[in-house]
């Protein structure tokens, strides 16, 4: 036998005996994400986006050697679908119009043996979410200028699931360029110390935006991004506008704004943990 046949041999068994480790392991983590579902409330919504996104940090930063950082997110995510489908029913929403791109997203973010329901459009996906019919429903983000977005939706609706998760979380480890996504889903707000959120606001008929954006201020605010949709129900323009920090319906702040005259009504959309960026993943 030559040498390098016997370091082959040597190496593999190191190697058998790591994946006896991990498999050892993920027996073990698996039992414990399933008693964690049972530590939930019954809602039936068992997924946490935030807990999942400081699990993910905390990895990164430990993270020493030559493993890719991008292959370790891809890896956890597959871990993070096989707790939920353990906890209960986990099934996620996508809109088929595009190019697949919100598939995609999906798949790598929520597990590639989750059951994916494909649906027309994403006045569909939030219908299938709100009805309990898929846990999770995966929008694409907000872009200015769209002419029926979907967030109008959740700005008029009370009942309609918030957003709870941006995608994706790692981008170097996504198939699907430059798209991006939010969840939505029934999962409480988790703060996650770096977090965003969303305000629908209503703008009052004779409002300028100078005027919302003085409102905006004067109520404590500080949006990093802002776009507008035009009026659809003779009310005024609708606002999204991103704040840092968790905001939850009944923030006072909230209240504060939809008391001044250029906006009508005030809303928090939902929130998510800020993804990985490419620093903490190199
Ligand atoms: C285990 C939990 O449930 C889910 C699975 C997680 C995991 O496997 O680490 C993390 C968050 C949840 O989406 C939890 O809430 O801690």
């Amino acid at each position: 036998m030559t040498l390098g046949e016997t370091s082959l041999a040597e190496l593999r068994q190191e190697i058998d005996a790591i994946d006896d480790s991990l498999h050892d392991l993920l027996m073990r983590r698996g039992d414990v994400q399933a008693h964690v579902g049972r530590a939930k409330s019954g809602d039936g919504v068992y997924i946490r986006p935030g807990r999942e996104a400081l699990v993910l940090r905390r990895l990164m930063a430990r993270h020493q050697g030559s493993f890719p950082k991008p292959a370790l997110v891809r890896i956890w995510r597959e871990i993070f679908a096989a707790g939920l489908s353990l906890q209960g029913d986990f099934s996620v929403a996508v809109p088929t119009a595009g190019n697949g791109a919100m598939k995609t997203l999906a798949v790598d973010h929520f597990g590639a043996l989750t059951p994916t329901l494909e649906l027309a459009d994403a006045g569909e996906v939030l219908a299938a979410v709100r009805r309990g019919d898929a846990a999770v429903g995966v929008l694409p983000m907000p872009q200015p200028g769209e002419a029926e977005p979907w967030w109008r939706r959740l700005a008029r609706d009370p009942g309609a699931p918030p957003i709870i998760a941006r995608l994706p979380f790692a981008a170097p480890a996504s198939r699907a360029g430059d798209a991006e996504a939010l969840a939505v889903g029934a999962a409480p707000a988790e703060d996650t110390g770096n977090d965003r959120s969303f305000l629908a606001l209503e703008a009052t008929g004779e409002a300028t935006d100078a005027d919302v954006s003085t409102a905006v201020t004067d109520a404590g605010f500080e949006p990093v991004a802002w776009q507008t949709a035009p009026a659809d129900n003779g009310g005024g323009r609708l606002h999204l506008l991103e704040t840092p920090g968790v905001v939850v319906p009944g923030d006072n702040r909230l209240e504060t704004l939809a008391g001044t005259p250029a906006v009508a009504d005030a809303r928090a959309l939902g929130s998510y943990a800020v993804p990985l960026t490419a620093a903490e993943l190199a």
